[in-house]
């Protein structure tokens, strides 16, 4: 039988599993921090052994009750962190143990690293955040694809990944609501006069209508499915991703415009002076992401593979999508329900300020996708400081 496990219950149950040895002196504490799950971290006293179980409630977190939310995404995430596991081991947590009755998802403990977001927010720059990355990303990308893997095989993965009701909350909150005048979103009363503007915006519509639309559609990598700064540890020579119960099978561009958002949004709560680490990271991760995915390219079995221009294509149109996905996403962390601390930490003035910029860049990048490359996104930050600029 599912239930919601308490501090001791989670004892309990690591001592039920036989995780400790026998004489372990258990404490735990729940440290969970997202919008969705709960997160116990359970230390042997005695050697200073330590396991997170992580469980999902049936519901969402950060609502309550009132947003009922299935628990098979404890099983979606520990699938996902398994199946990383096979192609980049060093970048996921090990998972020693799952169970879908009581969706939870036993694993190692990470806390020696730092959420990324966090470590970025008081300056730490995490030299290998962005090489790591795109190294997951082109891992993970080709590994998964009609390229890298049997076609019949994928199409039971893509069966396996399906994940109506967590792709149904980013169609939501992350393609619709923040585009429309939708209860879900949440913003300083400040703001609404930029926010009507960005309502009334049928160019802005259209083209985010076409990214909503990939979203829905294009079942072409296995995807992380929620890779912000929040979903990663790091250190200065590690980095591991967590917290994949948002994985589907979707556009290859899209795990890396998440990526790319919040790292611009980052530097948007940066004085300019400080944002060049950002930018170097958002450059590295697409060097590293396409430069890994073309030296397996030549392991691909699809003939077409070898045929001139294919992998050239695959390549720019993730660089569009990644490009769209990004401003969708900057947009909807600026004005929907679920924010950034990056830019909510911020004293009034300067938030409403990083805020704006914000929702200038998020459109620009989403209606000018087709022609940019990475280089002109630090370009476009300092081209929409100002309005009409
Ligand atoms: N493997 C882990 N090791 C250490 N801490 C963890 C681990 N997984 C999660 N946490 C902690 O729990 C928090 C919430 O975890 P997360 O998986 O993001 O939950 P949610 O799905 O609710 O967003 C993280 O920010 C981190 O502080
Ligand atoms: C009501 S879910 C809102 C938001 O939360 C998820 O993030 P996380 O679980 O990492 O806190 C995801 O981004 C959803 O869009």
């Amino acid at each position: 039988m599912y239930e919601p496990l308490t501090e001791q219950k989670a004892i309990a149950l690591a001592v039920r599993l036989g995780l400790f040895g026998e004489d372990a002196l258990l404490s735990c504490q729940e440290i969970g921090d997202g919008n969705l799950n709960l997160v116990f971290r359970i230390v042997n006293e005695r050697t200073n052994d330590s396991i997170i179980i992580k469980q999902a409630l049936p519901y969402a977190k950060v609502v309550g009750e009132s947003w009922p939310l299935t628990l098979k995404r404890a099983t979606i995430e520990s699938q996902a962190l398994r199946t990383f596991a096979s192609y980049v081991p060093h970048y996921v947590p090990k998972v020693y143990y799952s169970d879908e009755t009581l969706a939870i998802t036993v694993m190692e403990d990470l806390s020696h690293l730092h959420i990324a977001r966090r470590g970025l927010i008081e300056g730490k720059t995490f030299p290998n955040l962005s090489t790591h990355i795109g190294e997951f990303i082109a891992k993970t990308a080709f590994y998964t694809s009609d390229f890298g893997m049997n076609q019949q095989q994928k199409k039971k993965l893509v069966q396996q990944f399906t994940n109506p009701e967590l792709c149904k909350i980013t169609e939501d909150l992350v393609f619709t609501d923040p585009f429309f005048d939708h209860d879900t979103n949440n913003f300083e009363a400040e703001l609404r006069a930029d926010v009507e503007q960005l309502w009334q915006d049928d160019v802005l519509q259209r083209e985010t209508a076409k990214l909503k639309r990939l979203f829905l559609t294009k079942a072409d990598v296995l995807l992380h499915g929620d890779l912000h700064t929040g979903s990663i540890f790091a250190s200065d020579e590690e980095t591991k991703v967590i917290d994949p119960e948002f994985a589907f099978y979707g556009p290859i561009g899209f795990d890396l415009g998440q990526f790319f958002a919040n790292l611009l949004l980052n530097a948007l709560s940066r004085h300019e002076r400080d944002r060049e680490p950002l930018f170097a990271h958002i450059e590295n991760t697409w060097d590293v992401f396409t430069r890994t995915f073309a030296e397996l390219w030549r392991e691909s079995n699809e003939p077409y593979a070898r045929t001139c221009g294919v992998l050239d294509d695959i390549i720019s149109d993730a660089l569009v999508e990644a490009i769209g996905f990004a401003g969708c996403e900057v947009i909807r962390r600026t004005i929907g329900l679920a924010h950034v601390a990056d830019l909510d930490e911020l004293p009034l003035e300067r938030r409403l300020h990083a805020k704006r910029h914000a929702l200038r860049l998020g459109r620009e990048l989403i209606v000018q996708r087709n022609t940019l490359t990475i280089k002109d996104l630090k370009h476009l930050v300092q081209q929409t400081v100002h309005v009409n600029s």
